[in-house]
């Protein structure tokens, strides 16, 4: 019998892990815990796929959010009454400066709240800020690798076309609110887009829990709307690398 609403989970499956890595991607679930030592599967429901692993002898869960902040308010909600409270969201994005190429990695400082579920959450006002011993961590486990990192500023957006100011669609058009944006984004020097960061942030930022969000930019949107399979897996793997390192950082904390 499952301790919380959607994810088919209790507290003693997650054998006292505080710490979670929570891709949006259920299908990168099993690559990144088997990474860790003793991966085993523990539930799937609905877009969360959940498993355990061990880093150092601590115990990680990694669990999917889905896309989306409605979906990932979910999965950062019910592992916190589970007992986490580190969340290290890694993801894959779009990048929005030129200078920013497809292949490297994005750590979000902040994020430009574009989605709808923060709101539920803390008033606009109210900024959607990583926790800044995670991001240290990211940064820290990208140069362990030998990778150095873009950092700064995400636009976290609820949508993938309209709110990324996509015009591939079959309308070809978005609102007058989006019409622009991209463009004021890049002035502000807003690196990149995804989808779950500002929901994330907001709610460890104001719930007292902590968050960092590493993602590997797989199309630059100055170039291109559609990525390359191959660069795709490639950078993603370096993502979850990156992320699996931050979480080692994290359980020694
Ligand atoms: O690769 P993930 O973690 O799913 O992240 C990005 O990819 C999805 C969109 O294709 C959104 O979830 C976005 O945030
Ligand atoms: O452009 C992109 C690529 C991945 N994920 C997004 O949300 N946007």
């Amino acid at each position: 019998m499952s301790d919380v609403f959607h994810l088919g989970l209790t507290k003693a499956m997650l054998d006292g892990a505080n710490v979670a890595i929570v891709p949006g991607d259920p299908e990168r679930v099993k690559r990144i815990a088997e990474l860790m030592d003793n991966p085993t599967f523990l539930a799937s429901h609905r877009e969360y796929t959940s498993y355990l692993g061990y880093l150092d002898g601590k115990a990680v869960v990694v669990c999917s959010t889905g896309i989306g902040g409605p979906s990932t308010s979910i999965a950062v909600e019910e592992l916190a009454q589970l007992g986490i409270d580190t969340f290290l969201r890694v993801g894959t994005t779009g990048a929005i400066q030129e200078h920013v190429k497809v292949g490297e990695v994005i750590v979000s400082q902040a994020s430009v709240r574009l989605d709808g579920a923060s709101l539920h959450f803390a008033p606009m006002e109210f900024p959607a800020v990583a926790d800044f011993t995670c991001t240290t961590a990211m940064v820290e486990a990208c140069r362990d690798a030998g990778i150095e990192p873009h950092v700064g500023v995400t636009a976290s957006s609820d949508t993938f076309y309209p709110g990324q100011e996509r015009y591939d669609t079959v309308s070809g058009r978005v609102t007058r609110r989006f019409a622009g944006s991209m463009k004021e984004w890049q002035d502000m020097g807003v690196l990149n887009y995804e989808m779950e960061s500002a929901t994330l942030f907001t709610m460890c930022a104001s719930q007292g829990w902590s968050a960092g969000c590493v993602a590997g930019v797989i199309v630059n949107r100055t170039q291109q709307e559609i990525p390359d399979e191959e660069t795709m897996k490639q950078t993603e793997s370096h993502a979850v690398n990156i992320v699996v390192n931050t979480a080692r950082k994290m359980v020694a904390k």
